[in-house]
């Protein structure tokens, strides 16, 4: 078992509950440090029941995380599964988002080693699971962020750009956008335009004093920081404060929610027990509160678009 790419909150649920679902199922369970490199370099370690008492309200992965580049190469890979044989390793857990399964599939083609994957990522853009494990919390630590935001935008009448992650999808912007009650949304999925942002705050400032956008990162426009200079040069012959808050990796960290405590949690043991029946080269996943089972073919290429209807209701929302 291992974690990789970016950690989420409730990834340590997810470790403890492999780890445990292992034990009671009479397997040795072994930890692998620092993801696909932790592999190539054989820091391995046994789990014991106790190896993960303590962190299921922790954030973060005791596993530790990293991107790495010698798994993409035939080379680390060979020198990763002769580390896995060493230690009569027969099964693989991989915790992360799509470049972890985008890894784990290659080598369960090259080798063969059995792997089931948990999708751990705060983005939520995995398909085969209606959530993934840490945007709960994500959004949660985001969405109280946007409220303080919101106490100042409101006390001196200014219009605040927010970013929030997600790197290329928009789950986090819109959830936060609809919870935090903001007044504009941009994602990657819209393509708004500079233009429509202006016509927008042009139009709401008939009846609003302060306004929050709520900018997703990875927007083909620009940063929030460069969005807000360019539509404040649309405003220059009125007077209004522009103001922009980039969220970072706060929305990464922190104790995750019961959420993510849970699917973190089922996703464990759905990944183990879906080993042991015989499921391979596929991510354990939560769809209409139900175990599935999706091959990492499928969530690595297959779209999962924002909810239809949610992009509307934040609009309708926001007059
Ligand atoms: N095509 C690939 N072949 C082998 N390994 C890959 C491939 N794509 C991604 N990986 C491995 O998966 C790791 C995690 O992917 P990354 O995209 O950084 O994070 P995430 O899993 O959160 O999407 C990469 O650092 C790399 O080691
Ligand atoms: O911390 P890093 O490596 O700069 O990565 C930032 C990226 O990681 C995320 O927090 C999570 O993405 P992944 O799960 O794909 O790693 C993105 O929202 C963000 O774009």
């Amino acid at each position: 078992m291992f974690t990789s790419g970016g950690d989420s909150p409730g990834m340590n649920a997810c470790i403890r509950s492999v780890v445990r679902t292992g034990l009671y199922r009479g397997l040795d369970v072994y930890g692998i440090m620092y993801g696909y490199d932790g592999m190539i370099e054989g820091t391995i370690k046994k789990m014991a029941s106790h190896s993960v008492s303590n962190i299921i309200q922790r954030g973060g992965t005791i596993l530790k995380s990293a991107r790495s580049e010698a798994f993409m190469t035939k080379e680390g890979r060979q020198k990763a599964y002769a580390e896995l044989t060493k230690l009569g390793i027969e099964g693989l857990v991989a915790i992360g988002g799509d470049g972890t399964f985008t890894g784990a599939k290659v080598f369960f083609e090259e080798y063969g080693i059995p792997t089931v994957g948990c999708p751990g990522t705060i983005d939520n853009d995995i398909y085969g699971t209606d959530y993934t494990i840490g945007f709960d919390t994500a959004v949660n630590t985001a969405l109280e962020a946007i409220d303080k935001i919101r106490d100042t935008a409101a006390a001196h009448d200014r219009i605040f750009f927010i970013e929030v992650m997600g790197r290329d999808s928009g789950y986090i912007g819109i959830e936060c956008g609809i919870g935090g009650g903001a007044e504009l949304v941009m994602v990657p999925e819209t393509r708004t335009k500079i233009e429509d942002v202006v016509k927008s705050l042009k139009g709401l400032r008939k009846t609003k004093t302060s306004s929050i956008i709520i900018v997703a990162e990875g927007l083909d426009c620009g940063d929030a920081a460069q969005i807000m200079e360019r539509v404040k040069a649309s405003f220059k012959d009125e007077e209004k404060e522009f103001k922009v808050t980039t969220l970072g990796h706060i929305q990464r960290g922190g104790n995750p929610t019961a959420k993510d405590r849970l699917l973190g949690s089922r996703m464990g043991m759905a990944a183990v027990e879906g080993l042991l029946a015989g499921e391979s080269n596929c991510m354990a996943g939560v769809m209409n509160d139900h175990v599935v089972y999706t091959p990492f073919a499928d969530c690595i290429t297959k779209e999962k678009p924002l909810k239809s209807d949610y992009l509307r209701l934040q609009e309708i929302l926001s007059i």
